[in-house]
């Protein structure tokens, strides 16, 4: 197998080519009935073989979310691989959504079940926890760095409960930095001297309004859920990213997918993010 080229200068040619969309494959129960499809491996199936038949060839990320597939067990697992192959082979890069975190011994395993090349799950990018220590992701940055992949790393979560957590200051930092600015430190330094961009990526809600407080400049990606169903648009992305706008791979999920079982409505309003997203970054 070749190598493939770091994660982040695929990244990079990949928005230049079909802009920075990621659209998330979360097929929720209740879209799976709004779709008229039952709520087994069945139903699954045919909701993620739609979104690539209609998707894959057309937006540069895909962010399969691990949880609604672990749901059906080993057959739900067993379309995610299916999945991630299709996607991959459609030219779109894959950022698997399984949030993985632990003691670096064990972070070891979640690192080969992900970015080891020949793994049944291999993905082009992992989102990981940060929160048993920045350097317990260790064996996920080295693998990756080893594979060409990439890792999100939770930062600034979408959700309001992730404030307590994340702004919290640490009181052992002679900066008194907060935890979320730490993580980022950490994500630029892994980055530094990286071009066109570090493999190393922050996630960052596009719902927090303006984050002026936090160093962006990670020189690496900064995937932004919370655009659609959450609440943010693609017009509130200036203000909450800034100069590091540049980097953002805005994220809808639930936005896009409402629009389906229909190929060409999904497709329409990918379009009309993607469009919206275009209008708003310059991209
Ligand atoms: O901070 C975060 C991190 C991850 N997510 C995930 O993104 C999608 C959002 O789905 P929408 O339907 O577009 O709201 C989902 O998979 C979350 O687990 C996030 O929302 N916020």
């Amino acid at each position: 197998m070749s190598p493939l080229e770091p994660f982040g200068a695929r990244l990079r040619h990949a928005m230049d080519a079909r802009g920075p969309l990621c659209v998330g494959i979360d097929p929720h129960e209740a879209l799976l009935s709004a779709w008229g499809l039952d709520d087994d491996v069945r139903g699954l199936e045919r909701f993620t073989r739609t979104v690539i038949d209609a998707l894959a060839g057309r937006v540069a990320v895909f962010k399969p979310q691990s949880a609604f597939f672990e749901r059906f067990g080993s057959r739900g697992i067993a379309v995610l691989e299916r999945a991630v192959a299709d996607l991959r082979d459609a030219g779109a890069l894959v950022v698997m959504d399984a949030k993985r975190g632990d003691i670096g011994s064990t972070m070891s395993a979640y690192a080969e079940t992900f970015l080891r090349k020949d793994a049944p799950l291999f993905a082009d990018a992992l989102t990981v926890s940060p929160y048993l220590g920045y350097g317990s992701l260790k064996p996920a940055v080295d693998l990756a760095r080893e594979s060409g992949c990439g890792l999100f790393v939770l930062a600034l979560t979408s959700n309001p409960e992730g404030a307590e957590v994340q702004r919290a200051v640490r009181a052992e930092d002679p900066a008194g930095r907060t935890v979320a600015a730490t993580v980022l430190a950490h994500l630029a330094a892994d980055n530094a001297g990286e071009a066109p961009l570090g493999s190393f990526g922050a996630v960052v809600g596009a719902t927090l309004g303006d984050l002026s407080s936090f160093d962006l400049d990670i020189n690496g990606p900064l995937l932004a859920p919370g655009i659609g169903a959450q609440g943010a648009t693609p017009a509130d992305l200036p203000a909450v990213f800034g100069e590091a706008v540049r980097n953002v791979v805005p994220s809808v999920s639930r936005g896009v997918l409402r629009h389906g079982p229909d190929t060409a409505a999904l497709r329409a309003s990918a379009e009309r993010y993607a469009d919206e997203v275009r209008a708003a970054i310059g991209a």
